[in-house]
């Protein structure tokens, strides 16, 4: 799906890049309605069709066992970090920042909307307006990659709201267009149902603290160290924030 994606993007402007699941002896499933989510750091993935799946290995007893799984070849590897050290570089000089981190996780997000579509459970619901911060401490910085037309070109619906009471700000996402934003309360915001056609879409984090820093190896064993890392990264910031933690005030220096 994320190979799908960058694929995809690639096409937009004008590469050949391949794409397909390359786990030999595999038919893939083919992605369908709804949305398909994959964070290739921890290798944790939606998909559509069978649900909660795990890229690098199975996700253990109590979850269903990995029936199929891809990895990213090294032209799509070279691609997603070349996004995220973009990305980092933008809101560094936007924000004025001494200091951030490529984050996980990040997600590679297909969104195929229909009309006949219903979401199975809490989990497909992806138009829930959120804190990217509540879901993730650490996350201190946002920042959306587009890579599909909306405005019913590649589809419709999908656009992407800030939340205010004093009236929403709405993106309409153009393949390229990038949005950057600090991750706590200040914005809330949400995703429009998309009604026809697919919505690609890398998301990715930054973080002020050090130690949630992940290195975009990209390598499938990043898996291996992330859960304690999280769990140590949020005992942390229980106890304290670190003494180079530094958020910049929202919106107005927007
Ligand atoms: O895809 C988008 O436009 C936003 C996604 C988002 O808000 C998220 O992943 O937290
Ligand atoms: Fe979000």
């Amino acid at each position: 799906m994320a190979d799908e994606a960058l694929a995809f993007a690639a096409r937009k402007a004008g590469h050949d890049l391949p794409h397909g699941w390359n786990t030999p002896g595999q038919t893939p499933l083919p992605l369908l309605d709804g949305p398909s989510i994959v964070d290739v750091n921890t290798g944790f993935a939606r998909h559509s069709v069978l649900g909660l799946q795990g890229l690098y290995r199975d996700l253990g007893k109590k979850r269903k066992p990995t029936t199929e799984r891809f990895v990213l070849n090294q032209l799509h590897r070279t691609l997603y970090q070349r996004v995220g050290r973009t990305l980092e570089s933008l809101l560094t000089s936007e924000f004025g920042l001494s200091e951030l981190h490529f984050s996980a996780p990040t997600f590679v997000a297909r969104l195929q909307g229909s009309a006949a579509w219903r979401a199975r459970d809490v989990h497909d619901e992806y138009w829930h307006p959120h804190v990217d911060r509540n879901n993730t401490a650490h996350y201190h910085y946002s920042a959306l990659l587009y890579l599909a037309e909306g405005g019913g070109e590649d589809f419709s619906g999908g656009e992407f709201q800030f939340m205010d009471p004093e009236g929403n700000f709405t993106v309409v996402p153009r393949a390229g267009r990038v949005v950057i934003f600090t991750s706590g309360q200040e914005h809330l915001h949400r995703v429009r149902p998309v009604t026809q056609g697919v919505r690609y879409a890398i998301s990715m984090w930054f973080t002020c603290d050090a130690a949630m820093a992940m290195p975009q190896f990209l390598d499938g064993k990043m898996h291996n160290t992330f859960h304690a890392k999280r769990e140590a990264g949020k005992k942390r910031q229980r106890r304290h924030l670190p003494r180079n933690h530094r958020v910049k005030a929202p919106k107005d220096e927007l």
